[in-house]
């Protein structure tokens, strides 16, 4: 089916190979570079004349066409009348950059005698190909120290578009950084992203093939339907460890994350759960395959507190050769490693994987995988290899699927930065699966509600006060 080029939507993440495709689809069409600097200085203009807010300016430019959008910014803003001044820290060399410095008639000043407020970096943009050292590292360094307020004009001068990786020593932190076309991966990837405080994205009028990666927005979930029952809404079935804690946290966010059922299947004899929560004994009066065996079961998780020992592996297997689509996070994920390679690439259902770094780096190890490339590239590797829908956490949690999605959690607080946040994650995944019965979307969902308990929760927290405020993000989504 061919599907036609669209406008990039303000939830779309293009890599800097897409987005120069879709520049040049806009040139093919007729609408020459001058044209798209001017929208693209003259957009980010906007944005520096608010933070400015007449106080002085410095344009640092670079050689590349980043540094032509400077000579646009810096003009748009003498225009107004502001007090601006200009540092090419090289001379314009692209066709585009060259017509813009012509047509900027400000002063333009030796980076030692540049005095202002605000700094407006427009070093280099996505053309960035090698590390910023010397002279202009240093440069960067001393503007940046010298003016109180900084903007980044696309990206911050000394990141690597595509992977979020710095290629500077000791990067510069900005107020702003304002994405011109398209929001790239290094916008949500760490370690980039800690480097400003806030991000905007200018449209300069491009279109882009259909699909691609996006921002994870806010999901809408619809009410049980009228005539919904508690299986119909989905079942469930937590396979609980000897580390009793973790499993009653992802089992309340499961609780509260929209499925009609929970039931713990705990290993040993339990003290302190909720009284809504139906917990099993299994082995019991029934063994844990038994158990399993359940066919109103709609997804089963497996890892938080299940411990590592062989009867830890034992029900890891029994969850992984149930045949009920599944969430595996924590110890069950690196478990997965000594299971059968049959048991862990055969199984048909769907399948999500929740790891963290070190988790993500032990099932690379077990599937084969290199490891190597940007964590997207690494995610739809292991989403492709293992079968899954992998949850990459972090502080850039993103979501891949081994047909080759991607979406990319918006910032999300730091303070779920605790112990058992993870396990919190987990339950609402196994709740969103059981209800959605689609993985990826089931993932997204959950990443979105996680962040959104975080936020509602305030500062501060734990995993428990963070599970009671999935019902604050559910009704958020409603
Ligand atoms: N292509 C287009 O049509 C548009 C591009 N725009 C801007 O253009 C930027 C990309 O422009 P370019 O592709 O020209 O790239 P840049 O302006 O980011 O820089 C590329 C130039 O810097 C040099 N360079 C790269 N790394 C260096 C290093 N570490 N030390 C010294 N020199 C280095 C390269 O050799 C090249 O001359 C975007 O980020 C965006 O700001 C916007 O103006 C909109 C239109
Ligand atoms: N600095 C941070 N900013 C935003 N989210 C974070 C940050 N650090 C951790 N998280 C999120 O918190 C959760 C931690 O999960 P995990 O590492 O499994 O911890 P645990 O096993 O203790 O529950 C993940 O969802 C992760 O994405
Ligand atoms: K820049």
């Amino acid at each position: 089916m061919h599907h036609q080029p669209h406008p990039i939507a303000p939830d779309q993440v293009l890599t800097a190979a897409q987005m120069r495709d879709a520049e040049q689809r806009l040139m093919d069409a007729g609408t020459d570079v001058h044209t798209l600097m001017q929208r693209a200085g003259r957009g980010a203009a906007e944005w520096v004349w608010r933070i400015a807010s007449g106080a002085p300016v410095t344009v640092l430019c670079g050689p590349g066409n980043n540094g032509g959008d400077g000579y646009v910014i810096a003009e748009t803003l003498r225009e107004r009348g502001f007090p601006v001044q200009l540092v090419a820290a090289l001379p314009p060399a692209t066709d585009a950059a060259k017509r813009a410095a012509s047509l900027y008639s400000g002063p333009v000043v030796d980076a030692a005698e540049a005095k202002g407020t605000v700094l407006v970096d427009c070093l280099f943009g996505s053309g960035l190909n090698r590390e910023v050292t010397g002279v202009l590292r240093d440069m960067l360094h001393e503007l940046s120290a010298r003016h109180h307020r900084r903007i980044a004009i696309d990206l911050p001068s000394g990141v690597a578009t595509d992977s979020g990786e710095l290629l500077i020593d000791e990067l510069p932190h900005y107020d702003l950084c304002i994405a011109l076309g398209a929001w790239k991966p290094a916008h949500v990837l760490m370690p980039a992203m800690a480097h400003w405080r806030q991000a905007r994205l200018v449209d300069i009028g491009c279109d882009t093939e259909p699909g691609g990666a996006r921002l994870i927005g806010r999901p809408s979930i619809a009410a049980p339907a009228a005539d919904a029952h508690k299986y119909r809404r989905g079942l469930v079935a937590m396979v609980a460890g000897p580390m009793a804690g973790a499993a009653l946290l992802a089992s309340r966010s499961a609780a509260l994350g929209g499925s009609g059922y929970v039931k713990l299947l705990a290993q040993e004899p339990l003290s302190g759960a909720p009284a809504d929560l139906v917990v099993l004994r299994a082995p019991g009066a029934m063994t844990l395959p038994q158990a399993l065996s359940d066919d109103r079961i709609a997804a089963v998780l497996c890892g938080p507190g299940l411990g590592r020992d062989h009867q830890a592996r034992e029900r890891m297997e029994a969850a992984l050769n149930c045949g009920h689509p599944l969430v595996l996070d924590a110890d069950a994920l690196t478990l997965l490693q000594l299971a059968d390679r049959a048991d862990r690439t055969d199984r048909t259902g769907p399948l999500v994987l929740t790891p963290h770094e070190g988790e993500m780096a032990a099932l690379e190890k077990s599937f084969g995988l290199s490891g190597k490339g940007t964590k997207p590239c690494r995610a739809l590797c292991l989403a492709q290899s293992a079968g899954a829908v992998v949850i990459a956490k972090g502080a850039d949690t993103l979501v891949a699927s081994p047909g080759g999605a991607l979406a990319y959690a918006p910032p999300s607080p730091s303070w779920l930065s605790v112990a058992g946040t993870g396990d919190v994650l987990a339950g609402l995944t196994a709740s969103r699966l059981a209800v959605t019965g689609d993985p990826f979307r089931a993932a997204t969902e959950a990443v979105w509600l996680h962040a959104e308990a975080a936020r509602r929760t305030g500062a501060d927290f734990t995993a428990a006060m963070l599970a009671e405020s999935v019902r604050d993000a559910m009704c958020a989504a409603l």
